[in-house]
């Protein structure tokens, strides 16, 4: 088993002063443009800038509402529009609880605001947000693989049944993986033939090579995923292969699947950062998103596996993915290592995006993704998107019981903050997260 080196990684972080963090990690580490996805000028919040970091204000212009490709206007905020018109109509009291409609009825009755203004401001910030958003809860995969006790597989199977009853529509069950590599999920064959036959509920499973899908089809999987990554080094510490050794045994997963039926995600680790590497060109994650969707992937899964993405990153990276991959086909898989995920997501739902994976109690980590923390809170995702006016079909009340219980399991609190916040405030979730 290899571990991962990490001769830059995040335990180096530390020792770095703030710039040396910055210049690593953070948008400032001057992504490329959609148009110039090498080396050369650079895209950071709008500007154009040089690789010296020269940013020409005067070139604001050149990114306008054409440049963007993302602007897909998902959602009419006319007045006729029953989100729209909440918008405008809800005044201090959902304010109060962090809704988006009120800065609006607020700003209407001042002289200094023009309702043109106003629209134009909620048109920019609103648009592109879809009205649905599909949730891929990966809690009993992502979010269990790093746990160092082994997780009963009876505590496991609950763990799902809970999840199902919550409305969630995608539960990632388990991983088909070596048990010599990931010990904690070896019970995999016992939890897929526990709940593959949950009514209508989809639960892919991670299969990293053609023993991994056999396996899971044996065990009632229905829907299987890959995960490829942007980063060779990363590839080479999870799977133990390169970035298109992988890609070579996934072509032959996605043939063996479609004789079958059986749809295959894709995921692509390390979209923004690597723990080796550092910042991942866009181009390099794009390549490889292509490549999962071309072999027949009907859905690719972006993931910033250690966090370290902002908006600022983020941003390039999608625009870059989404002019080879079509929108509708992807994902966001957001860890929450530096408390970016929200702001990732938000970002994301703004461009289009209308899936999203997530981690109920914020559990998760990759084991080959040393420093890595878990995947953002679904509680925290249904929460946003409640406040969104975004339907996910998800009850949050009942979502809280299923991290209650797991954390319950694991002897430790949920880090969601959600979570926290509403079983301070009340014990019945159901009934306050229905008026926020
Ligand atoms: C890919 C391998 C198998 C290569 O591992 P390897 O050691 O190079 O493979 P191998 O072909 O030499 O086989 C070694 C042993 O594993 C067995 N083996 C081989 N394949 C399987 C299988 N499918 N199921 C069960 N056993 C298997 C095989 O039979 C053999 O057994 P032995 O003869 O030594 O007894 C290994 O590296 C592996 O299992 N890696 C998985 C690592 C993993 O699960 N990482 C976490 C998931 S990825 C992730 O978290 C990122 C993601 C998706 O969440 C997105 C994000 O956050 O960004």
């Amino acid at each position: 088993m290899s571990s991962l080196e990490e001769p830059l990684g995040l335990d180096k972080l530390p020792s770095m002063n703030t710039i040396e963090r910055i210049q690593r990690f953070s948008s400032g580490a001057c992504r490329p443009r959609v148009d110039n996805l090498g080396m050369g000028n650079c895209w950071i919040e709008g500007r154009i800038c040089s690789t010296s970091n020269n940013c020409n204000e005067d070139d604001d212009e050149e990114y306008t509402t054409e440049t963007f490709p993302w602007k897909r206007q998902t959602r009419d905020l006319s007045l006729d529009d029953s989100f729209s018109h909440k918008t405008v109509t809800k005044g201090r009291k959902s304010m109060k609880f962090g809704m988006i409609d009120d800065s609006f009825t607020d700003c209407q009755t001042s002289p200094k605001c023009h309702t043109k203004d106003l629209q134009g401001l909620a048109y920019k910030f609103l648009s592109g947000i879809p009205k649905f958003v599909k949730i891929v809860e990966v809690g009993p995969r992502d979010g269990l693989q790093n746990e160092k006790k082994i997780v009963p597989t009876a505590v496991k199977i609950e763990l799902i049944h809970r999840l199902a009853s919550t409305g969630l529509s995608v539960i990632e069950a388990t991983s088909f993986v070596s048990p010599k590599w990931v010990p904690q999920l070896a019970d995999a064959k016992e939890v897929m033939q526990a709940v593959h036959h949950l009514g209508s509920i989809r639960m892919p499973v991670l299969t990293p090579n053609l023993k991994g899908f056999e396996a899971a089809i044996a065990a009632g999987a229905r829907e299987v995923a890959v995960f490829a990554s942007a980063s060779e080094s990363f590839s080479k510490s999870n799977i133990n292969c390169s970035i298109d050794e992988s890609l070579t045994r996934y072509r032959a997963v996605t043939r063996a699947a479609k004789q079958l039926s059986i749809p295959v995600r894709g995921y692509v680790s390390c979209v923004v950062g690597c723990p080796v590497e550092g910042p991942i060109p866009p181009s390099k994650v794009a390549y490889v998103a292509k490549e999962l969707y071309d072999m027949g992937c009907f859905e690719i899964s972006l993931g910033d596996t250690i966090g370290v993405g902002t908006p600022g990153s983020v941003v390039p990276m999608l625009l870059t993915v989404m002019a080879v991959v079509p929108i509708e086909k992807l994902a966001v898989h957001f860890h929450d290592t530096y408390g970016q995920s929200l702001p990732n997501i938000l970002v994301s739902l703004q461009m289009g995006i209308s899936i999203v994976d997530s981690s109920v109690g914020g559990l998760g980590g990759c084991p080959y993704a040393k420093g890595a923390s878990g995947n953002v809170a679904t509680e925290d995702v249904v929460y946003m998107l409640n406040g969104l006016g975004v339907k996910t079909n998800v009850d949050l009340g009942k979502l809280m019981l299923a991290g209650e219980f797991i954390s319950n399991h694991l002897g430790r609190p949920s880090t969601s903050k959600t979570a926290i916040a509403l079983n301070r405030v009340s014990s019945d979730a159901s009934k306050i997260s229905s008026c926020y």
